[in-house]
């Protein structure tokens, strides 16, 4: 059985830096992993261990934006429908791969993951293929700085995950960001002040949206423009709670451990098969590795 983890989520979560430290984790667990980049504009040097499935070495978005005349997103776009029109070459590709995590490093575009088909048609041909699939979202810990973008994020992690129907980790990064300061609590400002104010974030409460009648966000016009969207966004959250976050702080090792507990347990890793053998780091996958 293979196991592929599809790491989603907005521009600059920390997909990639996770990616690493994903295979890293796995290396020192004497487990193995093997990057796949599906990002065609990825910037080599962005890369801790060389991919060993690139899209890139199927197209690539310089050539599509200078001979096709795309822009970046256009582009993209453009890359992921080739890619479909190849899926012999990515299984072809993925075909060396037996026991393994398969770790998809995604680009950081979201409409990839709210709208369009590619990532769906993507697990239904993995599935094809023998090949047990997760995805994790990650939104990064600033996002707790500002409620409202906060909120976006978890909306645009819930629509993700409407869209693509495989087990799903919602993961909020950068947690060694966090720094919570309760002295600052009187000041008005939004975002996470209190250790307990993170826990509200990490199980979102929707009240969080709902402001303190007469507070100074309460009396401004675009609060209650804003008012009846922010209810009807509330009632939503609350009808629907399927958005919770584990914290990832790469900083600390067993948080790491964590996150990959849940992976392993969504995925039901390693439940059909005979305990491995650990993998010897002189030979092997890890040989060409840095
Ligand atoms: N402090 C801190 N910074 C991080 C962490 N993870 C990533 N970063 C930084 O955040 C920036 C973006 O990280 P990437 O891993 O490239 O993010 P990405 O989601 O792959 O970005 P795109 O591929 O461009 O969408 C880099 O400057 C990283 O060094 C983290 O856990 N803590
Ligand atoms: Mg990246």
């Amino acid at each position: 059985m293979r196991y592929a983890v599809l790491v989603t989520g907005p521009a600059g979560a920390g997909k990639s830096t996770f990616c690493s430290s994903f295979v890293t984790h796995l290396q020192t667990s004497k487990r193995s992993g093997h990057l796949v980049n599906l990002d065609p504009a990825a910037n080599s040097d962005a890369f801790e261990y060389e991919p060993a499935i690139d899209i890139r070495d199927l197209i690539s978005l310089d050539d599509v934006m200078s001979e096709m005349d795309y822009g970046p997103n256009g582009g993209l776009v453009y890359c992921f429908e080739y890619l479909l029109q190849n899926m012999d070459w990515l299984e072809e590709e993925l075909g060396g791969y037996d026991d393994d995590y398969l770790i998809f490093d995604c680009p950081g575009q979201i409409e990839l993951y709210t709208h369009h088909p590619f990532l769906p048609t993507l697990v239904r041909n993995l599935s094809r293929m023998g090949i047990r699939t997760c995805a994790t979202y990650l939104i990064e810990s600033q996002f707790m700085e500002d409620k409202y973008k906060f909120f976006s994020g978890v909306l645009s992690a819930m629509s993700a995950m409407v869209n693509l129907e495989v087990p799903w980790i919602n993961v909020m990064s950068k947690m060694d960001l966090v720094t919570t300061n309760t002295e600052d609590s009187g000041s008005g400002r939004n975002g996470v002040r209190a250790k307990k104010d993170i826990a509200r974030y990490l199980e979102p409460d929707p009240l969080l949206l709902v402001s303190a009648p007469g507070s100074r966000e309460e009396k401004t016009d675009r609060h209650s423009r804003f008012h009846a969207l922010n209810q009807a966004i509330v009632q939503l959250i609350e009808d629907h709670p399927l958005v919770s976050f584990l914290p990832l702080d790469l900083t600390n090792p067993d948080s790491i451990e964590i996150v990959l507990s849940h992976i392993d347990y969504t995925m039901q890793y390693g439940e059909d098969e005979e305990p491995k053998e650990p993998v010897d780091l002189d030979e092997g996958d890890f040989a060409d590795m840095e």
